[in-house]
């Protein structure tokens, strides 16, 4: 079984890699994920400044429903940490780099671009649209017309194929809403679905205490709790831009998911809360399972069963 795919241009040995924020802040967290069996890598969402993030305990696994809160406050090294690492990446590898990028203002998110386009680099550049652990800041995913001003300045600038990292969205208005806006970017050329699901609270019985420090214990959902908005939102943005990708991500613990997101329209899929837990080693039990899953099922390659997903 082929699990080979494309993503802006770029040829995935295997559709399976990181969701941004897992085993990615660090050089020897990435050069992990380089000698596990992903098909490519994606970098921590940098800030223009390296940021410590909020205090700890900021992440929390929720091991009875194999999901996962978080409330990181955007840990990294700072933009340049990771512009560099691009910079001395070895394109020859078959795993393509992605490099998020998670602006605390759109003029943020400019000087970073900016400073990738200067480099003229083959690395993918994402935008996260969707960090909901900023306190006091909103996040972008849930303002349109903000997000819309957002692409205009920076569609431009990029130039070359991109992708944007979106929260999960829950009223079909507002699929509506952000496809037409999405569709009116020609290398927008992916959209990453979904991020956690906002402001969340997770809530201890014995201490009656809440799990997180940041924000009352309010984090973002990750894990298998979100797998059925996730294949949602993959679904409907597969069937509202034609002409994009989708990579999916959220709820996936084994090939059996990865196999539902592939159904639902995505083109890669990415691991977080079961990564955070399992480690490199996870991508080629996922792998494996989806191939045993593709030759039980009589399918091939990704393509015989992409965006598939039948309706009664
Ligand atoms: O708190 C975080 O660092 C964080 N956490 C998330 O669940 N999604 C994000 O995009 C980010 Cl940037």
């Amino acid at each position: 079984a082929n699990l080979s795919t494309n993503i802006a241009g770029l040829h995935l040995p295997n559709l399976f890699f990181n969701a941004s924020g897992v085993c990615c802040q660090h050089e020897h967290e990435l050069k992990q994920l380089l000698e596990s069996d992903s098909g490519s890598l994606i970098t921590k969402s940098a800030t223009y400044e390296m940021r410590e993030g909020n205090p700890s305990p900021r992440y929390v696994p929720l091991p009875a429903i194999q999901s996962s809160i978080n409330s990181m406050g955007l840990p990294n090294e700072g933009y340049e940490y990771y512009l560099a690492y691009a910079k001395k990446y070895d394109y020859s590898n078959p795993k393509p780099l992605f490099v998020s990028l998670s602006g605390l203002s759109v003029a943020d998110n400019k000087k970073m671009v900016e400073g990738f386009v200067a480099a003229n680099l083959p690395c993918v550049l994402e935008i996260n649209f969707s960090c909901p652990n900023v306190p006091g800041k909103p996040q972008l995913g849930y303002d349109m017309e903000a997000m819309e001003s957002a692409l205009n300045v920076l569609a431009p600038i990029i130039k070359k194929p991109f992708g944007i990292k979106l929260p999960p969205y829950f009223d079909i208005a507002h699929f509506d809403t952000a496809a037409a806006i999405f569709n009116k970017f020609d290398n927008l050329a992916y959209l990453t679905c979904i991020n956690s699901v906002g402001n969340g609270l997770a809530i201890d019985f014995e201490t009656e205490t809440a799990l997180i420090k940041p924000k009352d214990g309010f984090g973002g959902l990750g894990g298998l709790m979100v797998l059925n908005t996730a294949l949602a939102n993959v679904n409907a943005f597969y069937r509202r831009c034609p002409n994009k990708k989708i990579i999916g991500v959220g709820g996936v613990t084994s090939g059996k998911e990865a196999f539902l997101h592939v159904l639902a329209g995505a083109s890669a899929v990415q691991i977080g809360t079961q990564l955070k837990e399992e480690g490199p080693k996870l991508f080629s039990r996922v792998k494996k399972e989806l191939e045993d899953i593709m030759v039980a099922k009589g399918y091939k390659s990704l393509e015989d069963f992409r965006g598939k997903v039948k309706t009664l």
